[in-house]
């Protein structure tokens, strides 16, 4: 097992795509991670075209660009996954994750489900996880508890994650499902499966 303070590169390097519904716990399980082993992973800051909220930075919670800018590079290739949410559009660059990559870090991607089918088509060779909640009500409960949604964003949000635990029961789509009911012990999955030897 790698140790817990020092840089610990894995043995695989390839990006880590982290799925799941909103509200299961992504979020929380690679912030352990970067906190566990710092200067060893960088997750991928997406484009968009929505405007910065108040305290959101350019190039740090997003790069953001005015859709003339994100169309071009939709047009030139540029995005392994890119969706339209209400309007605006999101994705992540090709040369953003070559950016992180080249830093030695392992890139982590927290993306939903037709970010996923894109990029398992694209060329792009990556490492899948999905987080499961341990139920529906745990999910609801924890969408309300975190107090940042409205009744009818949550709403929007369990309709979403029917779609998303539909989605993981495809064979062969996801490398590991991990079901966040006790936090440790799904962070310990998640290390687990991270840092295992090569195949
Ligand atoms: N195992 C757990 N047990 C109980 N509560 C948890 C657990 N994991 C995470 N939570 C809580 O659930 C809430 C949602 O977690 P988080 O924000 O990490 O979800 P997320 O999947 O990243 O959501 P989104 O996709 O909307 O960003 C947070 O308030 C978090 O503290």
């Amino acid at each position: 097992m790698a140790p817990s303070s020092s840089p610990s590169l894995p043995a695989d390097r390839r990006p880590l795509v982290i799925s799941g519904p909103s509200g299961v716990g992504k979020g929380t399980l690679y912030k352990m991670l970067f906190d566990r082993h710092p200067e060893t992973f960088a997750l991928s800051v997406s484009h968009t075209t929505r405007a910065p909220r108040p305290g959101e930075a350019d190039a740090v919670d997003y790069h953001f660009v005015p859709m003339a800018a994100f169309e071009d590079l939709i047009a030139r290739d540029g995005f392994v996954e890119h969706a339209k949410f209400g309007g605006n559009r999101y994705g992540t660059s090709k040369m953003t994750i070559e950016e992180q990559g080249r830093k030695g870090r392992v890139v982590v991607l927290d993306i939903e489900m037709e970010g996923v089918k894109q990029i398992k088509q694209s060329t792009i060779s990556a490492r899948y996880v999905f987080v499961a909640p341990p139920s529906t009500a745990a999910l609801e409960a924890r969408l309300r508890g975190r107090g940042t949604e409205t009744e009818a964003s949550i709403q929007k949000r369990l309709d979403q994650a029917v779609n998303e635990l539909e989605y993981a029961k495809t064979p062969g789509v996801h490398d590991i499902t991990i079901v966040n009911d006790d936090l440790e012990t799904a962070y310990k999955a998640l290390e687990d499966f991270v840092y295992k030897p090569l195949e």
